[in-house]
């Protein structure tokens, strides 16, 4: 049977990179789990790769059809943004190894949805400071920063991921990024000893 290995981290941890890095490795053999956003596209993302980029319409369209499995409303500074994961024919856990990103709530969500030893977890720590510095790094080479939000996830993210919400959701192992490749070793050996 296959499995679902999620990534999980605060704001700038670097999830999209693992993520990327993960689905290109060519030996895990990982199909990527594309999640939904209702949120505006960033400068260098691709429809379809990072996510489906989409409007509050057709997240009402499968909220009607009984396929959405999990979503989360930010109120943001520039409105509501949805990010949400919809069963629309993407998982087939008979033939492959899914890779998918998101939070603990939509993990917790995830494991309900597909089973508890099919959703396993991938969480991604750096060091506040380092991650910040990060944030802001990545903010500054968009057309359009936007560092209200930035912070507002920041300090969003120290209640989001507290300890507490951490272990509640069954989060035992960490990955560390401080060095990018490191990290991404470490987590792929991971992956091949459960698959
Ligand atoms: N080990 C690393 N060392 C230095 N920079 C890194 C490292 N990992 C990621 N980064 C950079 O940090 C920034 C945040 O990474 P990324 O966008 O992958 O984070 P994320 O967790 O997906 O963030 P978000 O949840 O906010 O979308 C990016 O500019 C990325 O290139």
């Amino acid at each position: 049977m296959g499995k679902i290995f999620y990534i999980m981290g605060k704001s700038a941890s670097g999830k999209d990179r693992i993520y990327s890095l993960l689905a290109a490795h060519k030996e895990l053999n990982l199909k990527t789990l594309i999640l939904y956003t209702t949120r505006p596209i960033r400068v260098g993302e691709q429809d379809g790769k990072n996510y489906y980029f989409v409007d509050d319409g057709k997240l009402e369209e499968f909220r009607k059809n009984g396929n959405l499995i999990e979503e989360r409303a930010y109120h943001t500074v520039y409105g509501i943004w949805t990010y949400f994961t919809a069963d629309d024919g993407q998982v087939n856990l008979a033939d492959s190894d899914y890779l998918g990103i998101g939070t603990l709530e939509s993990f917790k969500k995830m494991r309900k949805y597909y089973g508890e030893d099919a959703v396993c977890p991938v969480y991604v720590q750096v060091e506040d400071g380092e991650r910040l510095s990060r944030a802001l790094n990545r903010e500054r080479e968009q057309e359009n920063p936007r560092y209200e939000e930035m912070c507002r996830r920041f300090i969003a993210d120290q209640s989001d991921f507290s300890e507490e919400n951490i272990l509640n959701a069954g989060i035992e192992k960490r990955f560390q990024n401080i060095n990018l490749d490191d990290c991404v070793k470490e987590i792929a050996n991971y992956i091949k000893s459960v698959q």
